[in-house]
């Protein structure tokens, strides 16, 4: 039985696993955290990656390798290949006045969607090389290559020695904001906008291409994003929409023709088959469940049996949860709310139901700008970590109006990794069938009052507090 592993380096830890390269089985699996913060030296990616692989028994016996990664992290290198400062990653907003002249610069959102199929905000990869450019320009300036977290993280398996091996695949390609989903190439014009000078950037290999190698020989596939390689290891086809709810919530569908959003709600990404991937990504997901959970002084076993609780609608409580500002809507210096609190339903129950409800609320408007492109949506797939929680199950299904199907806890992001590996040895036309196991389906009556009084309210937020 030949072996092949998936490693997916995300916001909050790696995690790898090890499959049947033609089944799919899971064989084992190891993970390790990352520090917090939005700002991360790439040296701890490859300590917990380290860790993670040695928790997974390592990969001597695996006959491929594919690293997904958490989208759109800025990491700079220089001349001998060092990294020239810690990374900016996706949750970092401080280079949003960049996302605003970079707009105007090129002429607006339509021209930046005739170019790249995306309009930028904070989170691409581009703003954070303007804000480089404009605040710490010495290390603009020392900065000779420019890949991303899943990139690097692939360069570094392979021993990381010159910078022309560098390698990278059209779906992260895509969150770049460099990289034309319509002509599958660089806009180095546009990179050059961003930093003020030209780079090496990595070569785009193909859906089963490999580039490089481990020491030991193992091919090493191009890697993706984290969301690609999810809807990869889902098997995800026309029709379904992946909702993920990690630390960063996304709505995403495969589709056959690049999209492009002019109001900027919609990413017109790449995917990791040769196909596109639309997406809509939020700032506030699990993360708000674990600030309820911490509010309360709960388990996230006990936040879902409170939310469950209490009646659907909170008693008219409606949290607004931009707690970490916002990405869609563009909301960077948001904060989150609680409307509607009365004294009879000021207990954990109502607010667990509300911090609930208004998480899934801000995913459904993700859903919605998915569909408003023509997007059919016949099933929502539910994952990511905050997808173990009954209580965010059973209230997704009620909000969306949907039924939402949950395939057994898993690594899905590590395991589309783990797929494209396999698709690797096989060099076929598609990638491998990998059957997905333990399916359940959760169809509750839908809540559209939720989503009203959340309508009527999400506007009313404060700003941020100025820094003391
Ligand atoms: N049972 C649960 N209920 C709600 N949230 C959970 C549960 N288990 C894990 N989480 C949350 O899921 C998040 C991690 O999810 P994950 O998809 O691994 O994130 P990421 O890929 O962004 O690192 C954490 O914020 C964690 O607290
Ligand atoms: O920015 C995006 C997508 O555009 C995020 O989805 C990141 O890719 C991080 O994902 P997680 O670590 O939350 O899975």
């Amino acid at each position: 039985m030949a072996l092949v592993a998936g490693i997916d380096s995300s916001t909050q830890s790696c995690k790898v696993v090890v499959c049947d390269a033609e089944t799919g089985a899971l064989v084992r699996s190891g993970s390790a955290p990352h520090p917090e913060g939005t700002e991360v030296h790439p040296d701890a990616w490859w300590e917990a990656l380290q860790a993670a692989i040695a928790a997974a028994g390592g990969l001597d016996d695996v006959a491929a390798v594919a690293v997904g990664g958490q989208q759109h992290g800025m990491v700079c290198l220089d001349e001998a290949g060092e990294v020239v400062r810690p990374a900016l990653l996706w949750n970092d907003t401080r280079s949003a006045r960049a996302a605003l002249d970079l707009i105007d610069e090129l002429g607006g959102p339509q021209a930046w969607v005739d170019a790249v199929g995306l309009v930028p905000v904070a989170s691409f990869t581009v703003t954070k090389l303007r804000w480089l450019r404009d605040h710490e320009p010495d290390s603009a300036r020392r900065t000779a290559a420019v890949c991303l977290p899943h990139d690097w993280l692939t360069w570094k398996l392979a021993g990381g020695t010159s910078l022309d091996t560098l390698v990278t695949d059209r779906g992260d390609a895509s969150g770049t904001g460099y990289w034309s989903p319509l002509t599958e190439d660089y806009r180095r014009d546009l990179l050059e906008l961003g930093l003020g000078h030209d780079v090496v950037l990595p070569r785009v290999l193909g859906p089963a291409e490999s580039g490089l190698s481990l020491p030991s020989g193992a091919p090493l596939g191009a890697g993706t994003g984290d969301n690609a390689a999810a809807a990869l290891g889902l098997g995800a086809v026309s029709g379904d929409v992946v909702v993920s709810i990690g630390t960063s919530g996304v709505a995403c569908a495969v589709a056959d023709q690049p999209v492009g959003d002019v109001t900027g709600a919609v990413a017109g990404f790449a995917d990791a088959t040769g196909r596109y991937l639309p997406l809509v990504a939020t700032l506030n997901a699990a993360r708000v469940l674990d600030a309820a959970a911490r509010m309360l002084g709960v388990t996230h076993a006990e936040l879902s049996d409170l939310a469950l609780a209490a009646p659907a609608g909170a008693g008219g409580m409606a949290l607004v949860p931009y707690l970490e500002g916002e990405r869609t809507p563009n909301k960077p210096e948001a904060t989150g709310a609680i409307h509607g609190l009365r004294l009879e339903t000021s207990t954990p129950a109502y607010l667990a139901r509300a911090a609930v409800e208004g998480m899934i609320c801000g995913l459904a408007d993700a859903v919605d700008a998915v569909r408003a492109l023509g997007t059919p949506i016949e099933r929502i797939i539910l994952v990511g970590g905050a997808a173990r929680s009954a209580a965010v199950r059973e209230i997704a299904s009620a909000v969306l109006g949907l039924p939402v199907t949950v395939p057994e806890p898993g690594e899905y992001v590590a395991r589309g990794a783990a797929r494209q590996a396999a698709w690797v040895l096989t060099g076929a036309a598609e990638p491998p069938a990998w059957p997905l196991e333990g399916v359940v389906e959760t169809r509750v009556d839908p809540t559209p009052q939720v989503r009203e009084r959340y309508a009527a309210v999400r506007e009313m937020t404060a700003p941020r507090p100025e820094p003391a």
